[in-house]
């Protein structure tokens, strides 16, 4: 039997570890005062696609219903979570979830995600309890530290908002810039702009680097009000982040967001050894305004698979094996009992004993059950 590409069954070590992952998520998020949620791995494709989220369909599982609506596979939590809090009471919320998302466009179809909602929270407490939640569970699991980048929405759309581009053309500009194709961007630009405000774009491309960064650009862009303040913001936030002890920050002022729906500060974590993406999130107050409310939304996910693949497998459970048989099968059950803390497998005979630490027999000596040692 065969399964669609993408599927794939998942055994052993690399299930324990994904659930090793999970659990102390679930541990991380519960001392930290969130709130579990979840919602159905089955929702209207309207619900990702419309003007306010405008995620595209052909990235969906997708069918249509009886019905003929178009129903998906769940592509992306934030948006299934905001639709399931929007008929609740507004006060400060913090929801923790975990499970998969499914992308078509993607090798693996499906993803497993966990991660944390944070709304009408003051912005900063919300950005930086993100990362710290982050900072905290990747230390929990023995991931350590990892580099934090952080970008905001509004430098780039500021400077593209003068240009009048065609939806078509803003979707190649905000591509090329992602991609750091400097002479695209600079090529798409000029075509709708001035020289100058081409390159002033271009540059914007090679606007990251160490935190540090900031204080040049506080002088290059010292005209622009609205950016510096944006430039103070991520200041503060990567100052809460050092005192915390965070390992190395970087910026990327230049990031233009990889989710329609980012509207401000965007954040993602990049692991040490691998240079491997283990969070990404960020704040998206106008997803909301789909339910005609303003608030303020922050949140994260970070990657299940990239993170249970760094979990050191540490069997610290002493593995006993007890041998039975049908006849003595419910006194092993009694003996399980008298090993608190260890791993007990009854078996019918010890195959692989260089499995265990200690391997029982119970034998019947005189009409009685004896537990041997072997
Ligand atoms: N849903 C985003 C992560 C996120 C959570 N909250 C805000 N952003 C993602 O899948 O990348």
């Amino acid at each position: 039997m065969f399964l669609p590409a993408g599927s794939k069954d998942e055994m052993g070590i690399s299930l324990n570890n994904r659930f090793h992952v999970m659990e102390k998520f679930r541990k991380v998020t519960t001392l930290r005062g969130y709130k579990p949620i979840s919602t159905p791995v089955i929702e209207y494709a309207s619900t990702f696609t419309n003007e306010f989220i405008d995620m595209k369909l052909q990235d969906m599982m997708k069918w249509f219903n009886g019905e003929g609506e178009i129903e998906v596979l769940r592509p992306d939590w934030t948006t299934a979570i905001a639709r399931a809090l929007s008929n609740l009471e507004k006060k400060p919320q913090k929801w923790a979830y975990q499970g998969s998302i499914f992308k078509r466009n993607m090798p693996g179809v499906e993803y497993h995600q966990i991660g944390v909602e944070i709304i009408h929270h003051p912005e900063l407490m919300g950005e930086s309890e993100c990362l710290l939640m982050a900072q905290a569970f990747l230390k929990e699991i023995g991931v350590g530290t990892c580099v934090i980048e952080l970008g905001h929405t509004e430098i780039y759309e500021s400077l593209v908002a003068e240009m009048q581009l065609s939806k078509a053309d803003a979707e190649r500009l905000r591509l090329a810039m992602h991609d750091k194709k400097k002479d695209e961007v600079y090529q798409i630009a000029i075509a709708r702009s001035n020289k100058e405000k081409a390159e002033e774009l271009a540059s914007l491309v090679d606007a990251f680097g160490p935190i540090e960064i900031i204080a040049e650009y506080e002088e290059k862009w010292k005209e622009r009000e609205n950016v510096l303040g944006t430039l103070r913001h991520i200041k503060k936030l990567a100052e809460i982040l050092k005192q915390s002890g965070s390992g190395e920050i970087l910026v990327d002022l230049g990031r233009v967001k990889n989710l329609p729906y980012y509207s401000g500060l965007m954040f993602r974590g990049f692991l040490q050894n691998s240079g491997a993406v283990c969070f990404s999130g960020g704040r998206y107050d106008r997803l909301y305004e789909q339910f005609g409310e303003s608030i303020s939304a922050v949140g994260v996910a970070l990657d299940v698979e990239v993170l249970a693949a760094q979990v050191k497998e540490s069997d610290t459970l002493e593995k006993v094996c007890i041998i039975a048989n049908e006849e003595s099968l419910a006194f092993a059950e009694e003996v399980r009992k008298s090993f608190e803390n260890c791993i007990v497998d009854v078996q019918s005979e010890a195959e692989n004993a260089n499995d265990y630490n200690k391997v029982y027999e119970i034998k019947k000596l005189n009409g009685k059950f004896e537990v041997i040692e072997r």
